[in-house]
């Protein structure tokens, strides 16, 4: 059997270190060895076993405080980490306030090889298990459509949004930029009649008004100028399924009378045609702009307004929906480590959490998914996501948590890595008490504006 999971043995005596070895290491474990307090501590920085088996009584002090004190370092660390604690015959009350603070067992010496063997077995089989439990907490199943959430505010949208697309009435989706709009539209097309047929989309704010023509409606050989053939346009493209005219707050005037036409005749003009084409598709339309001030300023038609309104859902900020921000987070994180190779499971620290629920997500769910995917790469392969992997905004004003420990400076590497880390996080903390101000954060961290610029540059930071 290999199980590929290293145990650290730590115990002043090489004899027992010996002994020890040889039965581990034929149940398969990749072992190493420790025999003071210092030399334990720099082992399991570097390797980070996740199973240790440490003697209390530890050179240089010699006394059961100092393999406590190391035990709380090395948990401190990595908390999932398995520490059987050895002691002495009548040090068992001892051991057992040890396994109260997060020892996982204790054993007492002289230490039988068999119960040693077992005890391990057992712990790695809980470790394995604690993966399992992991990789499936952050396997989030993504719903139909990808629409997750559970906020009341958001359910409410989405149930609407189920019903409606029932019908063949046309859905308006208003909501502020990143709120979802797209993924609501998909929603609707998935959950209706038409699944099966096509979906196509156009962002009317992004192509010119006279090109647009032409996308919608398709065009007529030699219509005008580089209409070198007949093209079908959105509209024959969506024929049996569903068309989405995202932006639509920013369609051309003109434009908008020619959409109010095909959608009440169910049929369009190509450009330079003579005869209309019967079409038969359902419209979903999107805005960030409120359409009924657009219509009060005559740049939206209101009769379009109530044709493309049949039911209209307004889907909810990220702010109203605090309930999903972690499942999101969560979600995105997942999501992105397509994007980052290497990545392992991440899962964000307790610190991280507030701030994400501290913050208030004014670019919605794009911007919440563009923080994770940035997260993930400051992260750099390490699995939690620390509050200093968010960009300044995020990490904000949120206060520490007490007593947190994410900014103890106990993660190991040479003494370099660790001044790094810490110009790193004093950068960072001078941004955010600065509101992300570089001239201010530089005159508080002693530095020119250009300086510190160039460690931004350096560290990554945005
Ligand atoms: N409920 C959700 N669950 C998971 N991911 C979501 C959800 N809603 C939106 N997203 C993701 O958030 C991002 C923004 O969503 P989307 O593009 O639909 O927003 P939008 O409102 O159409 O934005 P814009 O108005 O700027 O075009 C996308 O990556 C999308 O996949």
């Amino acid at each position: 059997m290999k199980n590929r999971e290293t145990v650290l043995i730590v115990d002043d005596d090489a004899g027992f270190r010996r002994a020890w070895k040889r039965i581990l290491a034929s149940d398969g474990f990749d072992v190493l060895e420790a025999g003071t307090a210092p030399e334990a501590l720099t082992a399991f920085e570097r390797a980070r076993p996740r199973l240790v088996v440490l003697d209390l009584m530890l050179p240089p002090s010699g006394t059961p405080e100092a393999g406590a004190e190391l035990l709380g370092r090395m948990l401190g660390a990595c908390p999932q980490a398995k520490v059987v604690v050895v002691s002495g015959t009548g040090d068992t009350a001892l051991s057992l306030s040890l396994v109260r603070r997060g020892a996982y067992d204790f054993l007492a010496k002289p230490v039988d090889p068999d119960v040693l063997s077992a005890v391990l077995a057992r712990a790695h089989a809980r470790l394995v298990l604690e993966d399992r439990v992991r990789d499936l907490e952050t396997a989030v199943p993504t719903e139909a459509g990808g629409a997750l959430g559970r906020s009341p505010a958001f359910v409410a949208a989405k149930d609407l949004a189920v019903r409606a697309a029932k019908t063949d009435v046309p859905v308006l989706l208003t909501g502020e930029s990143g709120t979802g709009k797209e993924v609501f539209a998909r929603l609707v097309h998935a959950s209706s009649r038409r699944a099966r047929e096509p979906f196509v989309a156009v962002n009317c704010g992004a192509i010119t008004p006279s090109l647009l023509e032409s996308t919608l409606f398709g065009h007529k050989k030699g219509a005008f100028t580089g209409a070198t053939s007949d093209a079908k346009g959105l509209f024959v493209e969506a024929n049996g399924g569903t068309l989405f005219l995202d932006e639509i707050g920013d369609l051309a005037t003109d434009l908008q009378v020619k959409l109010l036409r095909a959608l009440e005749a169910q049929e369009i003009l190509p450009v330079g045609a003579s005869k209309p084409v019967t079409v038969d598709v359902r419209v979903v339309s999107a805005t960030h702009r409120p359409l009924p001030e657009l219509i009060a300023s005559k740049a939206f038609r209101d009769d379009l307004y109530w044709r493309i309104r049949g039911i209209e859902i307004a889907l909810p900020r990220l702010a109203e929906r605090s309930e999903d921000l972690l499942v999101l987070s969560q979600h995105f994180l997942n999501q992105a480590r397509a994007l980052v190779p290497g990545a392992g499971a991440p899962r964000l620290s307790p610190e991280a959490r507030r701030c994400i629920e501290q913050y208030p997500w004014p670019g919605n769910l794009r911007e919440l998914r563009n923080e994770m995917q940035r997260a993930l790469v400051l992260a750099g392969g390490r699995e939690e996501i620390l509050r200093d992997d968010l960009s300044p905004d995020v990490q904000g004003t949120a206060t520490p948590l007490e007593g947190a420990t994410e900014h103890d400076d106990d993660e190991g590497g040479s003494l370099e890595e660790k001044v790094q880390r810490l110009e790193r996080r004093e950068i960072l903390r001078a941004l955010a008490e600065t509101a992300g101000n570089k001239s201010h954060a530089a005159e508080r961290l002693g530095l020119s504006r250009q300086g510190l610029l160039n460690k931004m540059a350096r560290f990554g930071i945005r």
